[in-house]
């Protein structure tokens, strides 16, 4: 991807129970006004149409905001949506495929749990960030297989991509985990399920601030 603003910072990842319906346009605009750099549209829901149209309307919300838009498990609707590109695991489609759908300029990002030859394979691949985690115990995805800390300043020394850290993620674990070398938070619960969406993305949006950001690796 040729991205007009480099990857790093908080990366919020959509959820259908916390932001369902016609919560789901505010709930983002809420977390890109408290610093969101990165969305993700992640909906395991069935109803095809009701997908279309949501991950469209937060196409646009996106590209007005300046923030590219993800979407989850899906190249096809990443495509019919227009979003700026699609997030891929290991039971997901190819990222190779994606890539050969949705073009050059597309955001590819590659699931790599705790694997780091997995990371090197998605960035030989052509992958545009890799993901590890998850690092704490998620109520969103509470059987997510679990990564250390420590696996993200290998990959740091390894990889010259952006590194996203998922999984548990608060404002007070998440700063270990910018120290060590991730360039994203990507993060359910801790902003969309707060009582103030905006409040809470501003505390992870904080650990980038170069007062926080001061304690992590060249
Ligand atoms: C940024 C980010 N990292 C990891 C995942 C998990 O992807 P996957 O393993 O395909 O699991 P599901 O999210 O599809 O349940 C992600 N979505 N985003
Ligand atoms: C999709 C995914 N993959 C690993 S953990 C996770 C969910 C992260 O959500 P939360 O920030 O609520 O733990
Ligand atoms: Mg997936």
């Amino acid at each position: 991807m040729t991205g007009e603003r480099p990857l790093c910072g908080l990366y919020v990842l959509t959820d259908g129970a916390l932001t369902p319906g016609a919560r789901l346009l505010p709930a983002v605009a809420a977390a890109i006004r408290g610093g969101a750099r990165l969305v993700q549209y992640r909906d395991k829901g069935g109803d095809a149409r009701r997908r279309l149209e949501e991950a469209t309307a937060l196409a646009a919300l996106c590209r007005r905001a300046g923030v590219p838009l993800v979407v989850n498990d899906d190249p096809a609707l990443a495509r019919a949506a227009g979003a700026a590109g699609v997030h891929l695991g290991a039971d997901d489609p190819d990222p190779a495929e994606a890539r050969r759908l949705l073009g050059p300029q597309a955001l590819v990002g590659v699931s790599c749990y705790d694997s780091l030859a997995r990371a090197e394979e998605a960035a030989a691949a052509g992958a545009d960030y890799v993901a590890f985690g998850s690092f704490f115990p998620s109520r969103t995805k509470p059987a997510a297989r679990r990564a250390p800390p420590a696996l993200l300043q290998r990959a740091r020394a390894r990889l010259a991509l952006p590194l996203v850290a998922i999984g548990g993620i608060t404002p007070d674990n998440g700063a270990a985990l910018v120290a060590a070398g991730a360039d994203l938070l990507a993060v359910v619960h801790g902003v969309f399920g707060a009582a103030d969406i905006e409040a809470a993305a501003r505390r992870y949006a904080a650990l980038f601030e170069p007062a926080h950001a001061s304690g992590r690796e060249p």
